[in-house]
């Protein structure tokens, strides 16, 4: 299973986005800045725009999602149980991996953004997709709940995962590294070979290379784990 962007260009005012490569089966992280392009691409990859020229094809792949950025543009219900039924579900499953077990007959609306992007990711991720596209799902949370959110998306195991995330401290364990400024997409290559080029790497892992640690040698897992440590 894949998704190949064959020399897709979109253009929106003065910001036009051009990228071409292949999303293989794995973990990607497309990091970059803000307003570099990130949501315009998961946008097109989940075919909610139209590119104006070139294509995003998908190959074996027989369903697809897209979390959106703002958790709070998925609710369609007035209960949070509603809401994880709404998803095809069973609210018990979801609400013990959210951690929200107790708070099935809340108003989605009155959870903390932090709560529903967990809730949110927690319905993605088990509804288990061939292509799941996650836009900044590590925005609104807590170290300790960056840490979460990764485990969640590293135990998915199977499919094609793309997270588009201006996130350098907390990051899950990812296949591959691609780049997004200025409406540009680079595929830096595999971890851990595109570490050394990867231009938005977290800053402990540019001072690990710095210090002379070899890519292979890094552990994002470990360097998280400190991370989350020294911010209590
Ligand atoms: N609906 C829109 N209409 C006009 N311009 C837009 C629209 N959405 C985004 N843009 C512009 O397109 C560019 C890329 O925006 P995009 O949201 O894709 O960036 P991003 O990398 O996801 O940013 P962030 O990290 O802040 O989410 C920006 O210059 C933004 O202002």
């Amino acid at each position: 299973m894949r998704v190949d962007l064959e020399g897709l260009v979109f253009a929106r005012g003065p910001f036009t986005l051009r990228g071409s490569g292949t999303f293989g089966e794995g973990v990607h992280l497309v990091s970059g800045p803000v307003g570099g392009g990130k949501s315009t691409l998961a946008l097109l990859l989940a075919g909610l725009l139209r590119p104006e020229s070139g294509a995003v094809r998908r190959h074996g792949v027989s369903s697809a999602l897209l979390l959106l950025q703002f958790p709070e543009h998925h609710i369609t219900c007035p209960t949070v149980a509603g809401e994880v039924r709404s998803w095809g579900l069973a609210p018990e499953d979801v609400l013990l991996r959210a951690d929200l077990l107790g708070r099935g007959d809340d108003d989605p609306f009155h959870l903390s953004r932090g709560e529903l992007r967990r809730l949110t990711l927690a319905c993605a991720v088990m509804q288990n997709p061939d292509l799941l596209v996650l836009d900044e799902p590590f925005s609104s949370l807590d170290c300790v709940a960056k840490g979460e959110a990764c485990w969640m998306i590293e135990e998915r195991g199977a499919g094609i995962t793309i997270i588009f995330s201006h996130e350098r401290a907390v990051l899950p364990r990812v296949d591959a590294i691609w780049e997004m400024e200025d409406g540009v997409l680079t595929a830096r290559g595999s971890v851990p070979d595109a570490i050394p080029s990867w231009r938005h790497a977290p800053p402990y892992l540019r001072y690990a290379l710095r210090e002379g640690a070899r890519p292979e040698n890094i552990r994002l897992s470990d360097a998280r784990e400190a991370l989350c440590r020294i911010r209590g």
